[in-house]
């Protein structure tokens, strides 16, 4: 694990925040008290929410349901957001997972029809295509459905839905576009933004919330960053037939996650079509004379330059930025991050008691379903005066790249730091299914475990369906699974899965003192 473990107010490793690679147990002892009971009438809400996105939906409409009268604020729906656009359901639901997925599951079908011929299809030729903006009126229409499912899921829980841009007043009062609400506990619930570099050509670039919307699917294109969504839109693009060129600046992609998982992927995607340019930094964008886009990037060691020219798009994917500004939280007094990130203490109550913070805006791990636990942690602490911390051991995570990537627990790396003696089992194969279409893209997978409790610490995959599979191996890892309970269960044949219970020969022991 190369990120710096420091630790941040809630007593948790920052490492253990980088997406759940290196999950640890929560420093016990800080203690918290539900906010003082108010005189009745002193307060408009039990519960004020700013930001109905993952979090703030999921914490609002608990609290609602243990008896706490409770609002929500969130911005007008845009499909990009800005300062003063949003959506009811927020990033995931209308610039994040749901719309990313069904780029991937668009993209999917290129390499169906390919690999159709394999099995002895013939496709008429030429009958073939896609219609872009087909597709981009079949994703807004869902995400416009989703929108209005979300509203009616607070209404049916009585959570009343302020529209307008939310402000913090003070340690009790929220500010909804000139109008005051007093609320006995504010939830901040606003999310992120994407970043931009900075650097010459920047405003040429798009992020990921304009990838999401693009009027025409980019012949060649370049993407800033090799994280999640980096690797994600890298893999959508280049099945929809674009050149891709993913420009980083480590050696392999997907920092922060096992390592030997890292140079596999990096293998399975030149494999797949996409045109790595590691270990560079990018110095410039520009605009070419005939309207395409050049980029220009610098070789980390011995800095030599490299232009890739008639590009329709830049992307950058270099990360996200706690939606924070012009929020008054500083102004309320509430300990703010170098990142802009709020700063909670194990149950995400701020350093002011009235106040917390949930999501992508505490900077812990950026997930959904992260996002929904510290939500559903809060409304506990908040509506039923039971102070609730959320459990971030074992939270497993994917990557739909392609292929796809899942992991749940330890690196390799991490697990090494923190156990001393593994036992580390690996297997390596083309799956059965591209056997005989012609794929070139094989799977992936690992077990590390514990050499003294051989409890399995971790477990890690890349390679189709890798995401359906983890999930219920998370379930496994999280009640403390051992080696010799993986090899107790029966297969389910043929599948990929099955590999995870039937891996007997050890890859290699890791030692402390060898
Ligand atoms: C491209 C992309 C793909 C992703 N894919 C996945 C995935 O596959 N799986 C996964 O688990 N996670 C994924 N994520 C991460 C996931 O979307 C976030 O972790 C999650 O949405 C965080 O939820 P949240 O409630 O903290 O914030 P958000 O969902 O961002 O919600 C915050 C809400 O607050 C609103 N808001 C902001 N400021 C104000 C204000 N002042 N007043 C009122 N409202 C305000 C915003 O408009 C927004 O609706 C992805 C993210 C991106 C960008
Ligand atoms: N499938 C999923 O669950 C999923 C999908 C997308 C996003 N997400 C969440 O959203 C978060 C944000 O995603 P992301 O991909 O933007 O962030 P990230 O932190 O995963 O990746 C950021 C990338 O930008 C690079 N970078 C940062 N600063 C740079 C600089 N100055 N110059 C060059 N490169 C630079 C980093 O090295 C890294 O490769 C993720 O951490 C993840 O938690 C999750």
């Amino acid at each position: 694990m190369q990120v710096a473990a420091k630790l941040t107010a809630s007593g948790l490793t920052r490492q253990c925040f980088r997406a759940a690679r290196m999950p640890c147990r929560p420093r016990r002892g800080l203690a918290t008290r539900v906010a003082a009971s108010a005189a009745p009438g002193e307060y408009d809400f039990d519960l004020f929410t700013i930001g109905a996105g993952s979090g703030g939906v999921r914490g609002s409409r608990f609290a609602s349901a243990y008896g706490a009268k409770v609002a929500v604020c969130e911005l007008p729906f845009d499909y990009v957001s800005s300062d003063t656009k949003g959506g009811v359901g927020g990033t995931c639901v209308l610039r994040g997972c749901v719309p990313k997925k069904l780029m991937v599951y668009a993209s999917e079908y290129a390499e169906e029809f390919k690999a159709a011929a394999g099995f002895g299809w013939t496709l008429p030729t030429g009958a073939i295509s896609h219609s872009w903006t087909a597709f981009i009126d079949a994703k807004r229409k869902e995400l416009l459905r989703l929108n209005n499912a979300y509203k009616n899921t607070l209404n049916n829980a009585k959570v009343t839905l302020v529209e307008g841009r939310g402000k913090v007043v003070d340690a009790h009062t929220v500010e909804v576009d000139g109008k005051r609400y007093r609320a006995k506990n504010i939830l901040i619930a606003v999310g992120g933004k994407p970043t931009r570099l900075n650097i010459p050509g920047a405003e040429l670039c798009i992020t990921s919330d304009e990838a999401l919307e693009l009027p025409a699917c980019p012949k060649k294109i370049a993407i800033l960053g090799s994280g999640y969504i980096a690797v994600e839109f890298a893999g959508i693009f280049s099945r929809f037939g674009s050149e891709v060129h993913t420009c980083f600046r480590q050696p392999t992609p997907l920092r922060g996650f096992d390592s030997e998982v890292r140079k596999f992927a990096n293998e399975q995607y030149v494999a797949a079509g996409l045109h790595l340019h590691p270990s560079v930094n990018p110095v410039s964008v520009q605009r070419q004379p005939d309207g395409k886009l050049s980029l220009t990037v610098k070789a980390v060691e011995g800095g030599a330059t490299t232009t890739l020219t008639d590009l329709d798009q830049v992307m950058m994917a270099t990360g996200r930025a706690p939606k924070t500004q012009g929020l008054g939280l500083e102004e309320a007094g509430v300990t703010m991050g170098a990142k802009g990130e709020i700063v909670v203490n194990d149950f995400c109550r701020t350093n002011v008691p009235s106040i917390w913070a949930i999501g992508d805006v505490i900077d812990r791990i950026q997930l959904t379903p992260v996002a929904l636990m510290e939500g559903m942690a809060v409304a506990k602490s908040v509506a039923l005066s039971q102070p609730t911390k959320p459990d971030y051991w074992a939270v497993p995570s994917a990557v739909f790249s392609n292929p796809e990537i899942a992991t749940v627990g330890y690196t390799e790396e991490a697990a090494a730091a923190e156990f001393g003696d593994l036992d580390i089992f690996t297997a390596s194969f083309k799956p059965m299914r591209n056997t005989i279409s012609g794929s070139p893209i094989r799977t992936f997978m690992k077990v590390v475990v514990d050499a003294n409790t051989q409890k399995v610490v971790g477990m890690h995959m890349v390679g189709a369906d890798a995401a359906e599979i983890m999930q219920g191996f998370a379930v496994a890892v999280k009640m403390g699974v051992t080696k010799a309970d993986l090899d107790s269960v029966v297969g389910i044949h043929p599948s990929a899965a099955e590999e995870f219970v039937t891996m007997r020969t050890v890859t290699r022991k890791v030692r402390r003192n060898a």
